[in-house]
This record gives C-alpha cells, sequence and structure tokens, in this order.
C-alpha cells in the first residue's frame, strides 16, 4: 500500500535536481532548496486497507479536521483552532483568514452571473444519477477545481491539490488528484489520506464501494531541511495498513463530525519531525 510513496520519496532522493525554491525557513530566515522531479503518479487501491503512512506518525487527526474544515467552505482557520490544529497557521493574516481558498471553491465557487457553485454537491448528484443510470453524460466529467484564476492573488497560497476527478466503475467510485506542487515529507501523506478519506466519505453517502485513489503530482520535491529525516524514513519498513471505519449513521458530506471517522489497527513507526518552508 505504502511502497508507491515510499519508492517515489526514494526516486527523488536518489535522482530529484537540486534547485533553489521561493519557500523560507523561518528557523534561519533564507530561502531553501529542494530534490525536486517533474510528474509523477502512484495509485492506491482503498480496497486494500487506508493509505496511511506508517514509517512514521500520520497526524491523522488534524488530516480529519482539515477536511471537515473544506468541507464547510469556511475562508478562515477558527474551526481548525477549535480543534487544535495549527497546520495553517504560518499562512493565515492576523484575523486568521487565508482568502478563498480549498473550501470556498469547492462549496461556494462565484459564477459571473452571481450564482454560487456548489461542485461537492454537484458530484454527489451526478454519482447518484450514475447509478440509475451509467451512460448519463456525468460520468466523465465528475470534476472539482479549486483552481480558480480570477481569485488567486487574494489567496493565501495558491492551491496545492488543485483539481480532482472521480469515477465510477463496476460500483467502485475512484478519485484522481493533480496537485500541482508536493512537499514529499511533510505535505503529501496529509494528502493521501485527505484524499483517500474523502474518497471514503463520497462512496459512503452515495451508497458504492472504494476503488483506487490515483494520485498525480506536478513538482514533486523533498525540501532540503528534510533530508536527514527522509533517509531515516526510507531505511523503515511499513506495516500492514490500517482500516477506516465511518460511523453508518453519516449521511451527509456537511455534517460529518470527526468521532464518526475512526482509523483502525493503526501501526506506525516513530515520529519524525520537520520544519515546514513558508
Ligand atoms: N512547505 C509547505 N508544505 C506543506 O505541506 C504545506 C505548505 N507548505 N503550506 C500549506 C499547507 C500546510 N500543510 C502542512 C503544514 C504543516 C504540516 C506539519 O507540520 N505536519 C507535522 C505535524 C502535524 C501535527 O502534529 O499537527 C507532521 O509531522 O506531519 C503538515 C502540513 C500542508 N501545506
Ligand atoms: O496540501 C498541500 C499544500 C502545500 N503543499 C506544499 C507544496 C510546496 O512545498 C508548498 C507550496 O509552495 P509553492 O511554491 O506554492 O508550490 O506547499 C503540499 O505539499 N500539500
Amino acid at each position: 500500500m505504502e511502497q508507491g510513496y515510499l519508492n517515489l520519496l526514494r526516486k527523488v532522493r536518489q535522482n530529484g535536481v537540486r534547485k533553489p525554491t521561493r519557500a523560507l525557513l523561518r528557523s534561519t530566515g533564507e530561502k531553501i532548496d529542494a530534490l525536486s522531479l517533474f510528474g509523477a503518479q502512484v495509485r492506491y487501491d482503498l480496497s486494500c486497507g487506508f493509505p496511511a503512512i506508517t514509517t512514521k506518525r500520520l497526524a491523522f487527526g488534524a488530516v480529519v479536521h482539515e477536511l471537515i474544515w473544506f468541507l464547510k467552505g469556511s475562508p478562515d482557520i477558527s474551526y481548525l483552532h477549535e480543534h487544535g490544529v495549527r497546520i495553517w497557521d504560518a499562512w493565515a493574516d492576523e484575523q486568521g483568514n487565508l482568502g478563498p481558498v480549498y473550501g470556498k471553491q469547492w462549496r461556494s465557487w462565484a459564477a459571473p452571473d452571481g450564482r454560487t457553485i456548489d461542485q461537492i454537491a454537484a458530484v454527489v448528484r451526478g454519482i447518484e444519477r450514475l447509478k440509475e443510470d451509467p451512460t448519463d453524460p456525468v460520468g466523465r466529467r465528475l470534476i472539482v477545481s479549486a483552481w480558480n484564476p480570477a481569485d488567486i492573488e487574494a489567496m493565501a497560497l495558491p492551491p496545492c491539490h488543485t483539481m480532482f476527478q472521480f469515477s465510477l466503475t463496476e460500483g467502485r467510485l475512484s478519485c484522481q488528484l493533480y496537485q500541482r506542487s508536493g512537499d514529499l515529507f511533510l505535505g503529501v501523506p496529509f494528502n493521501i489520506a485527505s484524499y483517500a478519506l474523502l474518497t471514503h466519505l463520497v462512496a459512503h453517502v452515495t451508497g458504492v464501494q472504494v476503488g483506487e485513489f490515483i494520485h498525480t503530482i506536478g513538482d514533486a520535491h523533498i525540501y532540503s531541511n528534510h533530508l536527514e529525516q527522509v533517509d531515516e524514513q526510507l531505511s523503515r519498513s511499513p506495516f500492514p495498513p490500517p482500516t477506516l471505519r465511518i460511523d453508518p449513521a453519516v449521511s451527509s458530506l456537511d455534517e460529518v463530525r470527526r468521532e464518526q471517522i475512526v482509523l483502525e489497527n493503526y501501526r506506525h513507526h516513530p515520529t519524525l519531525k520537520g520544519e515546514v518552508a513558508v
């Protein structure tokens, strides 16, 4: 399950091209280099277990809260703070605002005619239609885009997970994400778990089975301050993947609560810490 991620991590560690980046390390105040590979894809078969990384501890609670926050469509980080999640602090302004980032674009994309478009609700409706009629035109159009060029300048950080597409094939729901930029050590384990969880949740509320999560990354990189941790991580053998359990009472993506999502049998290696580049 985890091998695809570890293979990519190893490939970028060994063959990535060292590039300067715009990102800063707060501890030194300097810009930081990264080892980088452009264009990568890893597939995770969600029917074989939940793709939580086991070669270090994944902060699964933070992943769940971040996804619930996206689904709420909120422009500020107050929900995250209420639940002790600090991963977006470095990008928010004094009021805790990030601008029209993921949640806003997913749930209320502003159309030129004044309407707002709920892309998530549209995907759920599309899957319901496909269950009735597999030839419904929506079949190859189940897309959510966070990349809204008109809003990019107002965002604290242009979206990294830019667009995703679902496919319902033989009763199984798969999801492919295009991530323009991926911090392989810190962000990507979060992103894998987040989209795997989203796929499970969408499958759950529409009453279908899960298929694959396909993770396509543009610039896949390891920051130069993470190299020691990555070497340690690559020396570890993964454990069997955990399993995800969603409370059967969950019937809508709008009302999911943290305690309704449980990761069972999550066995993992010790925490590996790394400073995030801002
Ligand atoms: N350079 C960079 N990498 C990212 O992954 C990233 C950004 N910037 N900017 C926006 C968001 C914020 N994300 C983050 C930020 C911090 C952690 C982090 O520090 N994770 C630690 C501790 C998590 C915890 O215990 O709460 C980890 O070990 O995973 C993860 C993702 C992902 N994104
Ligand atoms: O969900 C996320 C959000 C961010 N990242 C990483 C990828 C990059 O290292 C930075 C963003 O910097 P850019 O210069 O805008 O690419 O954040 C991630 O991996 N996952």
